[in-house]
């Protein structure tokens, strides 16, 4: 299987470095040249457990560079997800769209736009709990192992899930194939929106939101208002959902949430497609998201104060 990893930042290197070990067929392609530069000249360094080691990569700018492709996966953040499902569209065959794209972005709304470009069919989305951090050009922290949860976006079976669950648990990274993935998106959404803007706003690790009242609160009241929103669109919520989230909080205690690390780093982050995608949602069925609509606001504000500076 020939795979291309749109967006060779942190998760894309992650995948892309530990399918690429394993001698698979694999391009990182990503818009910034000093990164694609370093992977050519030095490789990719991963930091794992305090122990570093390189991996032989291959990474290029231009789509064009790359041969057809079987597989894209998409590893940008969700602002750029449209610009990656296109280049996806042209590597994977011009008008025939014969290969497919797999998004495990956070938040929601990725499957849907790739879905607008490339055709439903050729959709597979999931989650991971693999965590990565970047720590210069060429070089990324693997900071958490976990579990990947894959399906078609159009729900069903379909060969290239059990394929690519195969290719990914050949390198190492354990995957298991769903038929229903929307409910797996889901729980991960509930762990974003009940950690990320708290954690972006705050300045806190996510372990620490279970240290103070006001903040145990917050993740209680914004995980509520999420799980009426997502009642009320039939969707099947794990029992005790808040327990799961908070569980997340505790095991990932020491990272910094990615919308945590985007509000550090003055870039845009992924509220629209968290917080903002629960309130939109409630809308839809005429309920009120109260503490989701603020914390949209609030982190909304932040990104446009960095922005205008
Ligand atoms: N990091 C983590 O531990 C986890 C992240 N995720 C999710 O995975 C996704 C990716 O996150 P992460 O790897 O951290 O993000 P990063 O910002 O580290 O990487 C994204 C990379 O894609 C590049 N890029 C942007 N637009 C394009 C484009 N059109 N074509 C090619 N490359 C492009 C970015 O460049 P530039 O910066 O210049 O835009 C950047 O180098 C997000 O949805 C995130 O929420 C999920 C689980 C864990
Ligand atoms: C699980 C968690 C909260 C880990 O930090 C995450 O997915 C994120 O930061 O986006």
């Amino acid at each position: 299987m020939k795979i291309t990893i749109i967006g060779a930042g942190a998760m894309g290197c992650l995948f892309g470095g530990l399918l690429s070990e394993q001698g698979m067929d694999v391009h990182l392609l990503d818009v910034r040249e000093e990164q694609v530069v370093a992977l050519n000249d030095h490789g990719l360094t991963i930091l794992h457990q305090g122990v570093e080691r390189i991996v032989k990569v291959r990474a290029v700018t231009e789509p064009a560079a790359i041969p057809r492709t079987d597989l894209a996966v998409i590893f940008v953040k969700h602002a750029q997800t449209e610009a990656a499902a296109r280049i996806a569209a042209h590597l994977l065959g011009g008008n025939g769209y014969n290969g497919h794209a797999l998004t495990l972005q956070n938040g929601m709304g990725n499957a849907e736009i790739i879905a607008d470009v490339l055709g439903e069919e050729q959709v597979l989305c999931g989650t991971t709990a693999q965590g990565a951090m970047v720590l210069g050009s060429g070089k990324i922290q693997h900071s958490g192992v976990g579990e990947t949860v894959i399906g078609m976006w159009r729900p069903g079976r379909g060969e290239i899930a059990t394929e690519v669950t195969e290719v990914f648990t050949a390198a190492g990274i354990s995957c298991r194939e769903v038929d229903d993935i929307e409910p797996v998106l889901w729980k991960k959404l509930f762990v974003n929106v009940g950690i990320n803007a708290i954690t972006a706003l705050t300045g806190l690790r996510n372990g620490q939101l279970l240290d103070l009242e006001s903040t145990r609160r917050l993740m209680q009241d914004v995980v509520s208002e999420a799980l009426a929103v997502a009642e009320a669109h039939s969707i099947k919520v794990p029992s005790d959902i808040l327990k799961h989230v908070e569980q997340v909080a505790q095991a990932t205690a020491s990272n910094r949430s990615s919308m945590g690390q985007d509000v550090d780093d003055q870039r845009p982050t992924e509220i629209d497609a968290i917080n903002g995608y629960i309130v939109r949602k409630a809308k839809e069925r005429g309920i009120a998201a109260p503490v989701n609509q603020t914390l949209v606001r609030l982190v909304q504000t932040v990104q446009g104060k960095y922005a205008a500076s």
